[in-house]
């Protein structure tokens, strides 16, 4: 295993120097809403300051733009917005710090591994219509229960807790990120990682 070098970490504030990296104001046809740089968010809290962090790798961007291009033909009255992206590493700190000692810290990845955000290799996503409201998928971003979960849908679905138009949206976002290269987990609808994410902790480079 490639043990992390000092090389394979950069300070957020030099990010736009960094060749590896691309702005969301790249990518045609997206809306933005970084949560995490609002109080929008479950700490209630501006936690990106003044950091910009409107940024992803430029594997994960490329990604994005096969997903816009497929929702554009597939679904054009559905936009993605991105509601996370470029996630420092100190600011992961920050979110497993805000859940210390509570139960939901399973919904973040632990620091001390890394989060695939801190790599500009995930995004946090969903859909807006046509007037920019967004979709209604069940739960809100960053709802941290068991109704987030797309491995409990079925069930819920079963249950009716979870409606067919809830689940449809799911399965469009789904659709549009899978089918361009990113992989879902079980516990968030809205997470996505773009490639293999042992290589991506040992070989990209992290922001601190
Ligand atoms: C906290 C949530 N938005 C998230 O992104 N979780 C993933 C697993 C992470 O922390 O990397
Ligand atoms: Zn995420």
């Amino acid at each position: 295993m490639q043990m992390m070098t000092e090389k394979n970490r950069v300070r957020c504030e030099f990010i736009a120097d960094h060749s590896e990296f691309r702005s969301l104001d790249s990518i045609n046809g997206i809306a933005i809403d970084l949560r995490y740089a609002s109080k929008n968010n479950f700490a209630g809290r501006n936690l990106y300051g003044s950091l910009n962090c409107r940024y992803l790798h430029a594997d994960a961007a490329k990604g994005l733009d096969t997903a816009v291009k497929w929702l554009a033909k597939e679904h054009p009255a559905y936009r993605l917005i991105v509601l996370d992206a470029l996630r420092p590493h100190r600011v992961q700190n920050l979110l497993w710090e805000e859940l210390e000692s509570t139960s939901l810290r399973k919904y973040l990845a632990d620091p001390a591994r890394g989060s695939i955000h801190s790599f500009g290799m995930a995004v946090d996503v969903s859909l807006v219509d046509g007037q920019g409201q967004l979709l209604d998928m069940g739960t809100a971003y960053d709802d941290m229960n068991d109704l987030s979960h797309p491995s409990l849908e079925d069930s819920y679905f079963a249950s009716g807790a979870l409606t067919e138009a809830q689940i449809n949206h799911r399965l469009i976002l789904r659709s549009a990120m899978l089918g361009s290269g990113f992989r879902g987990i079980s516990t968030e609808w809205w997470h996505f990682d773009f490639g293999n994410t042992e290589v991506i902790r040992q070989t990209y480079t992290r922001i601190e």
